[in-house]
């Protein structure tokens, strides 16, 4: 059983920010996150890698709870790219996609050749080949994006955490990242705001809303003109392109917030 979370509680600074959320993702299975700022999206990817603890329920990996793992053991099978993932260092796309690799070191060091397979094989996955010796400094955001993602491959994880991996790239980028990672064997969980692009590549979805799960399934089923409206209060008109929905926007045509009852939590 991948990566998954079971009822759980999380709240911060006085706040509930997760309400019983429950996540159970199938092997290999692109799972999006879905739902509006502040919602508890980057909150459940933490509570995923197991960097928050959850006040209640808990987050399994191989039915075991991940507190009672260690953190190497979890970073030998979980990688996760943050949203704002910088350095001050002077490092080169190289040093920072080979620190996907220090999980994998034992005492005596690790396996150069395994290493640099890993490493080659990130940075061809994510278009950084050519970009190898450059200084992390001189790149652009979007560029930076790519090498934290290449960074997470070279650790071969089983299970992929990524908090808007697309945010910074251009549109031929964001399509190809979401290619990759919805080809990749691994279960990948990505938290995104592109309703489109989360129909295209996600098997499944789940939407939150103020902490809880308010609706969860195939793109198709989930993402409607009716949930648009519900959860972002924006009208929009969503149609079936060979079973996945579009959504376009209607331009000033914001529904009052006061206009529909939350939804209730699935
Ligand atoms: N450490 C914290 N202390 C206080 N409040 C927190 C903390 N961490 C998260 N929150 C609050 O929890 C809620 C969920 O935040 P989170 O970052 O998980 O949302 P999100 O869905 O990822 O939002 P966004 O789309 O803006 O990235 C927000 O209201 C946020 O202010």
């Amino acid at each position: 059983m991948p990566l998954h979370a079971k009822h759980i509680g999380w709240s911060r600074g006085g706040n509930l920010v997760l309400d019983g959320v429950t996540v159970e993702p199938a092997p290999g299975e692109t799972m999006g996150l879905l739902g509006p700022n502040g919602s508890g999206k980057s909150s459940l990817l933490t509570v995923l890698a197991g960097v928050e603890k959850p006040d209640s329920g808990e987050v399994l990996l191989d039915d075991t709870d991940i507190r009672s793992l260690r953190r190497r053991q979890i970073a030998r099978r979980v990688a996760t790219v943050e949203q704002h993932a910088d350095t001050e260092l002077d490092v080169t796309v190289t040093d920072v996609v080979r620190l996907g690799r220090i999980p994998h070191r034992g005492a005596f060091g690790g396996d150069e050749a395994a290493d640099t397979v890993a490493i080659e094989r990130a940075l061809g996955h994510t278009g950084m080949l050519d970009h190898r010796h450059r200084r992390w400094h001189t790149l652009s955001g979007g560029e930076r994006q790519r090498v934290q993602i290449a960074r997470a491959l070279a650790q071969e994880p089983d299970e992929l955490l990524l908090d808007e991996p697309t945010n910074h790239l251009d549109i031929s980028h964001q399509l190809e990242l979401l290619a990759l990672v919805s080809e990749l064997p691994m279960t990948s969980y990505i938290a995104i705001h592109d309703l489109n692009l989360a129909a295209m590549f996600c098997d499944r979805v789940v939407v939150l809303d103020r902490g809880s799960i308010v609706a969860m399934g195939t793109p198709a089923d989930v993402i409607t003109e009716e949930l648009v409206s519900h959860v972002y209060h924006v009208r929009a008109q969503v149609t079936l392109e060979d079973g996945i929905p579009q959504v376009s926007y209607r331009r000033a045509m914001r529904v009052a917030a006061t206009h529909h009852a939350p939804l209730p939590r699935v």
